[in-house]
């Protein structure tokens, strides 16, 4: 494994920053409190960028393309083809998460981590680990050693993208199959049913929810991954797009860039980071809850509240770029506000 991830230690939250940005806070024209949940994120930007005035703009959103093997058992409702097909539609401005990056003026990359197609594309970030995982029905997802380049391609993606000047991260994915991945994933973590976690993903009707979930059951059955080794559930039941976000957000945490974690695949990637590195949760915020009836309990493992429920199910980064401008206000309010003393207004 290269030399960042083997050696990763991420750093302590600034605690004592957060304590000077609680104070300062209930030193604004507001009565004391009244900004709710908006408080709570200052407070915490505070402390993973230990910033008196953290900034989060301009966001990053990096998204990860790959195909999953396991598509080949009829476990979602959309062919394979569909994942080259967005790809394209990424790099033509077309995707939702292109309409959303646009309005938060976002740095925009689109990484091909795994998708079982040749693409010619000079915007493409090609780093095709294989042309798809193997069928996790069948046989292990992915060997150790593309786990690893898996990660690393994540890792160094965000590293450049920080590099270039983001101050926020969010990670998106495309990969037609990955809510399976996700809810064997996140099973396998949790210990909970497949029957509690599994979903429709792009539209399964019940009977394909039902064949989705005994796929899954027998898989892990089969493959065996360990609950407590992260390789070894990438390796047995992942994706590349998963392992690539999670590389992704151990960048950003190991360098006190904020993460707004997307959806249920997403957020499974949070999850597989956090067991990666422990202190990998702390620098992060969680956009959204999605449809999705697994993201619930991937979201109680890394102990978050979600700052957006839309109803949304759709990935791509969608939802975190979504509740970006709420993070973004967060921001702005320490940034711009008078305090009592400034304004000459009467404290309680
Ligand atoms: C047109 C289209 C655009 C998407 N954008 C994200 N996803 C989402 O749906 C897929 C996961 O669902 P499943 O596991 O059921 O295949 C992922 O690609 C996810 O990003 C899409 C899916 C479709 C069809
Ligand atoms: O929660 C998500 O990110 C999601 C749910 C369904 C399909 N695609 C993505």
């Amino acid at each position: 494994m290269k030399n960042e991830l083997a050696t990763l230690s991420i750093p302590m939250l600034d605690e004592e920053m957060g304590q000077q940005v609680k104070r300062y806070v209930d030193s604004l024209t507001v009565p004391q409190g009244s900004l709710g949940r908006l408080e709570e994120l200052i407070i915490e930007l505070a402390k993973m960028t230990g910033e008196a005035f953290p900034e989060v703009s301009r966001p990053g959103v990096i998204v990860f393309a790959a195909d999953h093997g396991i598509t080949d058992e009829g476990v979602s409702a959309y062919p394979k083809e569909v994942t080259e097909q967005m790809a394209l539609n990424f790099l033509n401005n077309g995707a939702a998460i292109n309409v959303f990056s646009r309005a938060i003026h976002a740095f925009f990359d689109i990484v091909d981590i795994g998708i079982d197609a040749d693409i010619e594309a000079p915007e493409l970030t090609s780093r095709k680990v294989r042309r798809g995982t193997r069928n996790f029905y069948k046989e292990d997802a992915m060997t150790r050693e593309e786990v690893n380049q898996a990660l690393e391609i994540g890792y160094e993606r965000a590293q450049k993208m920080i590099e270039q000047g983001a101050k926020c991260l969010i990670l998106g994915e495309m990969g037609i199959g990955n809510t399976t991945a996700s809810s064997a994933i996140i099973s396998v973590i949790s210990g909970k049913s497949v029957e509690s976690l599994v979903g429709q993903g792009t539209g399964l009707k019940s009977e394909g929810i039902l064949h989705k979930q005994r796929i899954i059951e027998e898989a892990i059955l089969l493959r065996k991954p360990i609950p407590d080794d992260p390789i070894d559930i990438l390796m047995k039941i992942g994706g590349f797009e998963i392992a690539g976000m999670a590389g992704a957000m151990l960048a950003a945490a190991n360098n006190r860039i904020p993460i707004l974690v997307d959806g249920f695949i997403t957020t499974t990637a949070a999850v597989i980071a956090n067991l990666i590195s422990g202190r990998a949760s702390d620098y992060m915020f969680v956009g959204h809850q999605s449809a999705e009836p697994g993201h619930k309990t991937a979201i109680e493992l890394l102990g978050k509240e979600p700052i957006l429920q839309l109803g949304m199910r759709i990935g791509e980064g969608t939802g975190a770029a979504v509740a970006f401008p709420i993070l973004k206000s967060a921001t702005l309010v320490i940034k711009e506000m008078a305090t009592f003393e400034s304004a000459g207004v009467s404290n309680k």
